[in-house]
């Protein structure tokens, strides 16, 4: 197994909304990652793919710090968020998580109304103006495509919705507090294949205004809804490229042997 990335050159032309520097990171004695380094690009969609406990997860997890609240875990290496160092002792936590959006496996909305779901970073920000709230509120279910079936009903409780509706208010609600970068954890693993296919549609929308970082094991929905594709294995990385290179060009067998299903 290679212990050197194969970064193809593609990815130096972008823009880094998040730089991983040479990421370790331990779960007590046991090390999940290995000298993890990625330059995810601005206003793409990056595709985090690789066999069960590769360690996709524990990746996305540290970019908001997720991890910190696991007492084994320990890391050694740097990550920075437009330029400013996400593990910087002096960084205030809450305030770096929230320039990130994260949606989970499972849709989390809040027990309140569609509208309040949505808001709710506004809120919490202190924002009153019922004008400012009413149209960040339009603007973000747009963005997530929902706002057509929910329109008439923003009053009723977010747990009213289906489970992909539950699951594209989570993303409206993560737009509309504008982060800086949308993090996404398998976010179509519980939902059936006609609503996989609208978060998946969605996803290719958001192309181009946001940045997202998404894992998946599902190597069709990487291929059909991301711009790059990183392939990991054993707690490292091992290609990074343009997700087109990727699927049918890969410099690496390891890679080739994943994406044709040879193991994993
Ligand atoms: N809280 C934890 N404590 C100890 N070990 C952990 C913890 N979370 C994950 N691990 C271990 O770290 C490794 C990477 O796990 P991780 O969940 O990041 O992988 P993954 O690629 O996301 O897997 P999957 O696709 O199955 O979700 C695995 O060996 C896992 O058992």
């Amino acid at each position: 197994m290679p212990t050197m990335t194969d970064t193809h050159a593609a990815v130096a032309d972008e823009q880094a909304v998040l730089e991983i520097d040479r990421f370790n990171l331990w779960y007590g004695a046991a090390q999940a990652l290995y000298d993890v380094s990625l330059n995810i690009p601005r206003g793409k969609v990056t595709a985090l793919i690789g066999p069960s406990g590769c360690g996709k997860s524990t990746l996305l997890r540290s970019v908001n710090r997720l991890n910190d609240l696991i007492e084994s875990a320990n890391i050694k290496g740097s990550m920075r968020l437009n330029g400013d160092e996400i593990y910087d002792p002096r960084i205030d936590v809450i305030e770096l998580r929230k320039r990130m959006g994260m949606v989970f496996q499972k849709s989390n909305p809040f027990p309140m109304s569609i509208f309040e779901n949505v808001v709710y970073s506004l809120r919490i920000d202190g924002e009153r103006n019922r004008k400012v709230l009413a149209e960040v509120c339009e603007r973000s279910l747009r963005a997530a495509a929902l706002w057509d079936e929910v329109k008439d009903r923003l009053k009723e409780s977010g747990l009213s919705l289906s489970g992909g509706q539950q699951q594209r208010l989570c993303i409206a609600r993560a737009i509309a507090a504008e982060p800086e970068v949308l993090l996404m954890d398998e976010p179509c693993s519980a939902l059936d294949p006609l609503a996989t296919g609208k978060i998946e549609e969605l996803i290719e929308a958001l192309k181009g205004d946001y940045s997202v970082l998404i894992v998946t094991h599902n190597m069709q929905q990487a291929s059909r809804t991301s711009d790059y594709t990183a392939f990991m294995y054993l707690g490292r990385l091992i290609e990074y490229g343009p997700t087109s290179d990727i699927f049918t060009n890969p410099h690496l067998k390891e890679t080739e042997d994943y994406i044709t299903g040879r193991f994993g």
